[in-house]
């Protein structure tokens, strides 16, 4: 049986909401989502997720800016579209039972850094200390490989290319789709901003390694 909104408690789905308004706003703030780019979604529960209601501006989100899908992607109770790449959010809470939050961003960082490591189809990390920031690193030593996915208008097909990535068993804690973002998650909001700031972070170290080594 397919679930409904009323199968949701009202006050869990405004908590939600008003993370995801809060978390856009901030991340708005620091410019990674221009001109009513990116998207944002959090887990309600098993079969259903709130996510951002496609078009809007990220950086004014209310919670009537907020929706309801299920994890195929279908709306639930509302009549909006939800976000063009709604099925890279429910792909990620299908596959990660334990991820709560999903955050997409276009940072000029994030965009730029797709480009250039597209050729290489990952952006390799290893050596810094900031690493530790996503959950499970505990040393700079460790390897933390980011992949590039070429970009698509066609949802399925990027999936796709995620699904490769997980079932050929390499570790996945975020992705980039060339010349367009970046898709990270976590178990909650704030772990998955914590992912978020450390990779922005990470890929400008490695945007100016580029630009400075000989
Ligand atoms: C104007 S940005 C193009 C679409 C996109 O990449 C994005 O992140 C926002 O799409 P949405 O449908 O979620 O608003
Ligand atoms: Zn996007």
């Amino acid at each position: 049986m397919s679930k409904t909104l009323s199968h949701i408690d009202p006050a869990l789905l405004a908590e939600r909401a008003d993370a995801i308004a809060d978390a856009a706003r901030e991340l708005a703030a620091f410019g990674w989502t221009p001109a009513t780019s990116s998207n944002f979604s959090m887990r309600l529960d098993d079969d259903l997720a709130a996510i951002t209601i496609s078009g809007r501006d990220k950086g004014r989100l209310g919670r009537d800016d907020i929706m309801v899908v299920d994890m195929d992607g279908k709306a639930v109770g509302s009549d909006n579209r939800p976000s063009a790449e709604t099925g890279l959010h429910t792909q990620i809470y299908r596959r990660f039972p334990q991820a709560n939050a999903v955050l997409h961003t276009h940072s000029r960082t994030q965009s730029v850094a797709s480009r250039l490591f597209a050729a290489e189809g990952r952006v390799h990390l290893e050596g810094w200390e900031l690493q530790k920031a996503i959950s499970g690193y505990t040393t700079h030593e460790s390897v933390l490989d980011i992949p590039v996915f070429p970009n698509t208008q066609h949802m399925p097909e990027l999936e796709a290319q995620v699904d490769a990535w997980i079932d050929s068993g390499k570790p996945l804690y975020a992705y980039l789709i060339n010349g367009h973002g970046i898709y990270t998650w976590g178990r909650d909001m704030a772990e998955t901003r914590r992912h978020l700031e450390a990779l922005e972070f990470l890929l400008g170290c490695e945007l100016d390694l580029r630009r400075l080594s000989p």
